[in-house]
């Protein structure tokens, strides 16, 4: 089965992409998704409280992703003890996940990985293929607002992933999404039909 990887930072548009793809009937994995799932995990709940504070909690039991969200990325090593309780959790979730793909027989399945580092770290070293979708700063930041993040959030979110010239480094295909959805989900659809014909 093809592991295609969508990656790009926040607000870059990977999910327009992917669903460009899904369109196209094939199945996809939204690593942010299983993210918030494992954030439901007893021991998860537990180690991010232990760490973070009882006030991470809200009242109904779960994770408050505002309130854990305002202090996990206030620093690059918040952020990497955020990373090293809930990674190994997400990568065995999607590990599971892509387990049942592979026995249903799919050809190929889209991942959807924003906190993408390298083609060597954790589980994007098992991408056939890794693409890139870039937009500017700016453009990103402002796009993140409109769909309900806080720009200051946003822009700490930011700091806290790689460069575009490093995704450019670490992936096959760039699609650049500075124009209108539409072309974005035009490129990424005649890039599919292509890589289907070269590679299914
Ligand atoms: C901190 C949390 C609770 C905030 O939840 P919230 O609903 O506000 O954001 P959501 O999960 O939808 O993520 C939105 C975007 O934030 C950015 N982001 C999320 N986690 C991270 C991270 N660890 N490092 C850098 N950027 C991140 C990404 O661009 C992502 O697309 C949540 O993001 C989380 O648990 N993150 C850690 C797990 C993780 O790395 N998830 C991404 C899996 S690839
Ligand atoms: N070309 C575009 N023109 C206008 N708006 C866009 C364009 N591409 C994406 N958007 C909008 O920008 C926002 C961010 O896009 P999207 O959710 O696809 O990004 P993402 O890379 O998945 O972000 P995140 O890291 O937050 O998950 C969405 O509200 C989306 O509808």
């Amino acid at each position: 089965m093809k592991k295609i990887f969508v990656v790009g930072g926040m607000g870059a548009g990977k999910s327009c992409a992917t669903q460009a793809l899904v369109s196209q009937g094939l199945p996809f994995i939204d690593l942010d998704k299983v993210g918030h799932d494992v954030l439901r995990w007893p021991v998860v709940k537990e180690e991010l409280s232990e760490e973070f504070g009882a006030d991470i909690m809200g009242p109904d039991g779960e994770v408050d992703r505002k309130a854990l969200a305002a202090k996990a990325f206030v620093s690059a090593s918040e952020t990497r003890k955020l990373n090293r309780i809930t990674m190994p959790r997400i990568e065995e979730a999607y590990s599971d996940r892509v387990d049942e793909l592979e026995a249903e027989g799919v050809p190929a399945v889209v991942v959807e990985y924003s906190v993408f580092k390298n083609r060597e770290m954790s589980l994007a070293y098992s991408a056939d293929v890794v693409l890139a979708v870039l937009a500017p700063m700016e453009t990103r930041i402002e796009r993140a607002v409109a769909s309900g993040f806080d720009e200051q959030d946003v822009r700490r979110r930011i700091a806290r992933q790689i460069t575009d010239a490093d995704r450019i480094q670490s992936s096959d295909v760039v699609f650049n999404n500075d124009d209108t959805k539409e072309e974005l989900a035009n490129q990424v659809i005649s890039w599919w039909s292509q890589y289907k014909a070269d590679n299914l």
